[in-house]
């Protein structure tokens, strides 16, 4: 459908600007915050609602903002997050675990949120600071995802940058696709597990690693 003018609850970009301030546009990249309020306008009216009733006529901008948010993961780079380093004169497994992380599935677009674990052993004395593989975990969360390749590209990241003896990320969470709709599952978690470096192939290892994810501290 083509219309000459633009809805009348699109915000301007003067308007914009307010919030693209308090966002740093280096981090959130070129997402089309007035395409989304079209696209979410253009769906109201596709269920048959009035965009314009005063509880909706904000809605499209809310969800832009939301969008440019929870989507901000596919303009960061690990790279720039796995710069930080130490060197310590010896280390072994170095795990953190739980950390809390909130995802979309690329499907249906509704959340996947858990918890992911990860677990490195460095080589020669060279880490990462901890809260950087927190940050990683939220750069590939921040986008339309899989479950599975969320933790393959977590672990492949770790990997690349920090140039690791071995790798083991393990993610669990609840699909809300499973849960509100559909086959209508609440409470199923999955659980995704992705090994590189000496973890791939040394099992014993591996399982090492994965109980000490798997029990309580
Ligand atoms: N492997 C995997 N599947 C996912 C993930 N998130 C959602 N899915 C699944 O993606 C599938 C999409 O299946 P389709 O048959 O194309 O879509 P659908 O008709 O909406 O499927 P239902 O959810 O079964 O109603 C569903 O089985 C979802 O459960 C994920 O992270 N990993
Ligand atoms: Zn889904």
């Amino acid at each position: 459908m083509q219309t000459s003018e633009p809805p009348r609850n699109i915000i301007n970009a003067s308007d914009l600007d307010a919030w693209e301030e308090s966002v740093d546009p280096q981090s959130t990249g070129p997402i089309d915050t007035v395409k989304i309020q079209t696209a979410v306008r253009m769906i109201l009216e596709a269920i048959g609602e009035n965009p314009d009733r005063e509880g909706l006529v904000e809605t499209p901008a809310r969800v832009a903002r939301m969008y440019q948010e929870i989507f901000q993961g596919l303009y960061q780079n690990p790279h720039d997050v796995l710069a930080t380093r130490f060197h310590v004169k010896q280390a072994d497994l170095v795990l953190v675990k739980d950390i809390p992380f909130y995802s979309a599935c690329e499907h249906h677009l509704l959340p996947f949120f858990g918890v992911a674990h990860i677990a490195y052993l460095p080589e020669a004395g060279e880490v990462t600071g901890l809260s950087k593989l927190a940050r990683l975990v939220d750069i590939f969360a921040k986008r339309p995802q899989v479950q599975e390749r969320m933790t393959e590209d977590i672990a492949q990241a770790l990997n690349d940058e920090l140039g690791a003896q071995g790798v083991v990320v393990m993610v669990e969470a609840e699909h809300l696709c499973m849960a509100m709709r559909g086959v209508k599952k609440p409470g199923s978690r999955t659980l995704t597990i992705a090994a590189r470096g000496l973890y791939e192939t040394e099992e014993a290892k591996r399982r090492e690693v994965i109980d000490l994810m798997r029990r309580s501290l």
